[in-house]
């Protein structure tokens, strides 16, 4: 089975881009979303984090506390490695679970994530997407998503790669800004993958 990664900056759009790869039937881990999911139910990962940041990592409903882990993290990088050892060995293990059970006539799956590279989760894919956008773009979409500051965005920014760094390392490109059609790009990827 033909895994593809693809990841970009916070608010480069990935998330927006696997939605239309979906729409052709392709499978999409995201990996992310599934991070959160094991952070409420693993119970060793759980253990683990409020060892690290403290009960007051969780609510008494079992919520995660995430503005308690993203002040702390995203404000120290070796708080922040001490998340990503914890959280990205489990979402390693979920991929490889996850995959298994993809069925065989899919041509490939799409593996998202937002620190493909950094995290060398890549190496799990056969090739590899990176989105890009203009830095004030992804500022203006996370801050108008989630109501971050300025501030709060640029943090997370500073923990990842930049673009040229995971440039480097990319098989393929999409380019998401207003003059640009994800559709048409995604398309003809598509078609690509579907001849690899
Ligand atoms: C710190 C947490 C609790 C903050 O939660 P919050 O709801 O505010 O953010 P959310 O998870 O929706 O992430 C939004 C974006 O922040 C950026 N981000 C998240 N985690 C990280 C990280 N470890 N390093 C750099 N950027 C990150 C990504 O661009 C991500 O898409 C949460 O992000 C988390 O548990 N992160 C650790 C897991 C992880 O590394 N996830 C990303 C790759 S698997
Ligand atoms: N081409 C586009 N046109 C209009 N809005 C867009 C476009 N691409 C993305 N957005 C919007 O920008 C925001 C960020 O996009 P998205 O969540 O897909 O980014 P992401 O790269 O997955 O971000 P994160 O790393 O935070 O998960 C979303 O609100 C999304 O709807």
């Amino acid at each position: 089975m033909l895994k593809i990664g693809i990841t970009g900056g916070i608010g480069s759009g990935k998330t927006t881009v696997c939605k239309v790869f979906e729409t052709l039937g392709i499978p999409v881990f995201y990996a992310d979303t599934v991070a959160k999911e094991l952070m409420v139910s693993d119970p060793i990962l759980i253990a683990g984090v409020k060892k690290a940041f403290g009960q007051e990592s969780y609510a008494a409903s079992g919520a995660l506390n995430n503005k308690h882990i993203a002040q702390i993290v995203f404000n120290n990088q070796t708080e922040l490695d001490k998340l990503n050892a914890l959280v990205h060995p489990a979402v390693f293990r979920a991929f490889d679970s996850w995959a298994k059970k993809v069925p065989s006539n899919v041509p490939y799956t799409l593996k998202e994530a937002a620190l493909l590279f950094e995290s060398g989760s890549y190496q799990m894919c056969d090739k590899n997407i990176l989105v890009t956008a203009p830095l004030e773009l992804k500022l203006a979409r996370v801050m108008q998503r989630d109501g971050a500051s300025r501030e709060q965005v640029l943090a997370r920014m500073d923990k990842q790669w930049s673009d040229e760094q995971k440039s480097k390392m990319a098989d393929y490109f999409i380019g998401n800004t207003e003059h640009q059609s994800i559709i048409l790009q995604v398309l003809a990827l598509h078609e690509q993958f579907l001849k690899l």
